[in-house]
């Protein structure tokens, strides 16, 4: 399969949901129901979505947070490498072998102050309380956001009843991406390969005007998802869909860069804390959809998958009955 993909359709390929009328958000209105239902549909089918959610996130912030994103990875080498974090995936990633236009940073905790201000003093020990504010504010709006379309999932499917416990047992953290553009004599290089998200739900937002981000569709074929102010792209990863019982899909994405512009991207992930064992509801099991996964500590399940890693599939041969 080559790099090209198919950005004729892109707007249509995943559907593109409007969180902005407080009607609609109402719990139990009309205008919800029927959200919550096309959530559910937009993660059973491509596990993934749009969201508009121009509103609730101020222009200004934003702005704020691609300048401080860029202001972080601006910093010299060694100081980046103290964000670093002995679970897989949670600290600075440099740019590797695999990944050579790829750089991330991982944020633990940041909606609390006290997890932004530890981030903000390891980076700029003689302190930095606009970045701080910044990346606080913008991962308690993306928080919300999330919480909101886990509370439509649960919904949908009539188990709110689980909702706190499920959301007891998660945490956050935000992850900073910068992707340098292919050297000139590449047309287009790999930002970052295909995969899936581990967690529960991811919350994506593509800072600036840079695309990249591409989505496998059901028939095989790559296509864009463009960067647009004010929407989140939310995907659904292993960890809700083991949950679901499978009804719920984890969509394969990966970035692919072109041009001459750098791309940065923040994301906030949803993950089940250290402990956390993923359980599928009794109320998910029926018989169109027998039980596809045992009960599984979610990490144990992230150190096989870094240990492991072959296939597609490692949460079938992980966890799979
Ligand atoms: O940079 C992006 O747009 C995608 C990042 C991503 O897929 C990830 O960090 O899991
Ligand atoms: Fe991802």
């Amino acid at each position: 399969m080559g790099l090209k993909c198919n950005d004729e359709s892109n707007h249509h390929r995943i559907p593109i949901l409007d969180f902005t009328s407080i009607e609609d958000l109402k719990e139990g209105s009309d205008g919800w129901n029927q959200l919550c239902d096309q959530v559910r549909e937009a993660c059973e089918k491509a596990g993934c979505f749009q969201v508009v959610y121009t509103g609730q996130v101020p222009d200004v912030l934003r702005q704020d947070m691609a300048i401080a994103i860029k202001e972080l990875f601006d910093l010299p080498e060694e100081t980046k490498e103290k964000n670093n974090s002995p679970k897989p995936y949670y600290g600075y990633l440099s740019k590797s072998e695999v990944v050579p236009l790829y750089e991330s940073f991982g944020i633990e905790d940041p909606t609390s102050l006290a997890g932004a201000q530890a981030f903000t003093d390891l980076m700029w020990p003689g302190g930095h309380p606009s970045f701080c504010q910044t990346i606080n504010s913008m991962s308690n709006k993306m928080k919300e956001l999330e919480l909101l379309v886990r509370k439509m999932l649960f919904t949908s499917y009539g188990v709110m009843k689980y909702y706190d416990e499920n959301v007891g047992g998660t945490e956050h953290i935000l992850r900073a991406m910068k992707y340098e553009a292919p050297s000139s004599n590449d047309g287009e290089a790999i930002g970052l390969t295909p995969h899936t998200d581990k967690g529960v739900l991811t919350i994506l937002h593509q800072a600036d005007e840079v695309q990249g981000l591409q989505v496998l569709s059901d028939e095989g074929d790559w296509f864009g998802i463009s960067p647009m102010k004010g929407i989140f792209t939310i995907f659904v990863g292993e960890a809700l869909k083991a949950w679901s019982n499978g009804r719920l899909v984890a969509a394969r994405h990966r970035v692919i860069m072109s041009g001459k512009k750098k791309r940065y991207s923040y994301a906030l992930f949803a993950t089940p804390k250290e402990g956390t064992v993923v359980e599928v509801p009794l109320e998910m099991v029926d018989k169109e959809h027998p039980l596809m996964f045992r009960p599984f500590n979610f990490m144990d399940f992230l150190y096989y998958f870094y240990a492991n890693y072959t296939s597609d599939n490692t949460l079938e041969t992980y966890a799979g009955v």
